[in-house]
């Protein structure tokens, strides 16, 4: 599987994806100013193609290039980019795949020698010559479906893909590979993955989600000066710093810093009430993961209101952070946040009572404490959801959504949309990649750890990540980006390709904040630069 890059190395923290309706809008307002986008999008599109042969194939002219031609403009695309192709010295073939194709394109591709031919749909022995030709390509641009594509890619255009979907050769996909739809990534019946995908104007939002990010390949964004057409994004992807044990940009920007004259307690102390006698590890690591970004101080709750002294978790965490205190809920001092949940095996324990209806301050909410929040959202009784920062993994998002009452849906992302809106809360989605979705509207994907990544205990090192965060003060949506990023970017650091285990990952966790505070920020200078840097509010998200 290919994983997305993005070209040119465009500036920003965060890539921005839009839908595709609003980009077709836009499309529209700029056509009518007169510009002839399927030109510059056909000249972008066979400059990339012709790149790609260079570094594949040693070349462009004398090369087999195929074009897979639906019967929209996507497909017009594609048979300029050929036709262009073509004038480079390609050898090209446009299989026209549906009952029509664009005119001009046909023309173009065929006044510059290209080759056309349109297998019968129904024909055996022509869709096995189509598919010898595309397995035999050095290159293949996909230009079957673009932003007009509705469900599976269907006819002639199925049949073949099906065939030659484990090809080896180049691919290039034109907007979007055919078959994933642009708003949501999801994929439907057979997709060509590509090496590239040339995208025209903006990125669509589904080139960015979970199940349409790991078919795109590297993923170029044509301007087509779309820029004051275009609403605001649907989504944001955040950005590494260039390899995935590299933190990204999104980082050095918003991590808190301690101002010169702090003090551990404006700094943020954070109260973790986790963990129990069945899962006493959970607490080791939400207390280790917080305790490596950077906390001023954590109090550790124990389970039953149980003093440090006869407390069997207790000695474990300390143990691990000898700096913690260690107080049970009744004595419990002051903090800025908690996490609650990791570890939590009764549904009435009294932390998550405490954390969920008596307390004010912001919460990371995980794992055992999900169901309860759920419970009071029903019950109207849940405190201050605009502070709380939810984290469930797929399974925990639809306990939730059916202590809710929601209706079912197809996509997790969905169903945490509906979370989100029903709550008021932030919910963090846990998966191969993270996606954060937050009360105001704002999506982000954040590009998930190695597979290794799951594994037991990790939620609780990204909890303890995010409460550190929520102790500084940052606001729950912004905490839940920078936490799953610097939680990914730890995973990567202590996989190498191998193994990891949870504790290893809170490890790492140090180390990708400093290398992210040690970076430039672009006209900032060094980001932690003398000037003193107080907490930010969160106000910039
Ligand atoms: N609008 C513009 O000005 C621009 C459009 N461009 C290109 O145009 C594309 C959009 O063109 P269109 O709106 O013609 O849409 P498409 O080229 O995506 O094709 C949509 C057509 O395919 C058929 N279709 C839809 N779903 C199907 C399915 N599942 N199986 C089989 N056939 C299906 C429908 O008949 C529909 O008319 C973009 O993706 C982009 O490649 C670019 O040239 C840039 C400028
Ligand atoms: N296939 C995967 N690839 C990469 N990361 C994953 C994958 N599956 C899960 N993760 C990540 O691993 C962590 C698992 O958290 P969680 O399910 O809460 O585990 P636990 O409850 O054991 O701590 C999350 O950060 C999630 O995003
Ligand atoms: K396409």
């Amino acid at each position: 599987m290919s994983t997305l890059t993005w070209t040119p190395d465009a500036p920003g923290e965060l890539l921005p994806g839009w839908r595709a309706a609003d980009v077709a809008a836009a499309d529209a307002a700029r056509l009518a100013t007169g510009v002839d986008l399927m030109a510059v999008a056909a000249h972008a599109l066979a400059g990339r193609c012709a790149a790609l042969l260079r570094e594949r194939a040693g070349g462009v002219s004398g090369r087999a290039v195929v074009l897979l031609v639906g019967p929209g403009n996507n497909g017009g695309d594609a048979l300029l980019a050929g036709a262009s192709l073509r004038r480079r010295g390609a050898g090209v073939t446009a299989l026209l795949l549906a009952d029509r194709a664009h005119e001009g394109g046909v023309a173009g591709l065929r006044a510059a020698g290209g080759r056309v031919i349109r297998p019968h749909p129904d024909d055996e022995a022509d869709l096995h010559h189509a598919a010898d030709l595309v397995r035999d390509a050095d290159l293949v641009v996909d230009g079957v479906l673009g932003i007009g594509a509705r469900g599976a890619v269907r006819g002639a255009a199925h049949d073949l893909l099906e065939r030659v979907a484990l090809r080896g050769g180049a691919v290039v996909a034109c907007d979007l590979p055919s078959g994933l739809d642009p708003d949501t990534g999801a994929l439907s019946g057979p997709v060509l993955p590509a090496d590239v995908t040339v995208t025209f104007g903006a990125a669509k939002a589904g080139l960015l989600l979970p199940r349409g990010r790991h078919v795109v390949g590297e993923l170029v964004v044509v301007d087509l000066g779309l820029e004051e057409h275009l609403p605001d994004p649907a989504l944001h992807l955040v950005r590494d710093g260039g390899a995935p044990d590299l933190p990204g940009p999104h980082v050095a920007v918003r991590w808190p810093r301690p101002w010169r004259d702090a003090d551990k307690y404006a700094r943020g102390v954070l109260g973790v009430a986790a963990g129990d006698d069945r899962y006493p590890g959970a607490a080791v690591l939400a207390c280790s993961a917080a305790a490596a970004s950077g906390v001023g101080m954590v109090r550790y709750v124990p389970a039953d209101g149980r003093a440090a002294a006869v407390d069997p978790v207790g000695p474990l965490v300390l143990r691990a952070v000898p700096e913690l205190l260690v107080q049970p809920l009744a004595d419990v001092g002051r903090v800025q946040a908690w996490v609650v949940g990791p570890g939590v095996s009764e549904p009435d324990d009294p932390r998550v009572r405490h954390v969920l209806e008596e307390a004010d301050e912001p919460a990371v909410v995980d794992a055992g404490a999900l169901q309860a929040a759920a419970r009071l959202t029903r019950e109207g009784t849940l405190r201050r959801p605009d502070r709380l920062l939810l984290t469930p993994h797929r399974g925990e998002l639809e306990r939730v959504a059916g202590v809710l009452g929601l209706e079912r849906r197809e996509d997790a992302v969905d169903t945490a949309r509906d979370v989100v809106a029903r709550t008021g809360a932030v919910v963090l989605l846990k998966g191969a990649d993270t996606v954060v979705l937050t009360p105001e509207g704002r999506t982000t994907v954040v590009p998930g750890g190695p597979p290794w990544l799951a594994t037991a205990g990790a939620g609780d090192v990204l909890a303890g990540v995010a409460g550190a965060l929520l102790a500084a003060g940052t606001a729950p949506g912004r905490a839940a980006t920078l936490a799953a990023h610097v939680h990914a970017v730890a995973a990567h650091r202590a996989s190498r390709g191998g193994p990891l285990h949870a504790a290893l990952v809170a490890d790492e966790v140090r180390g990708v904040v400093a290398d992210a505070l040690g970076a430039r920020v672009p006209g900032e200078g060094l980001a932690s630069g003398g000037a003193p840097v107080l907490w930010d509010d969160g106000a910039r998200d």
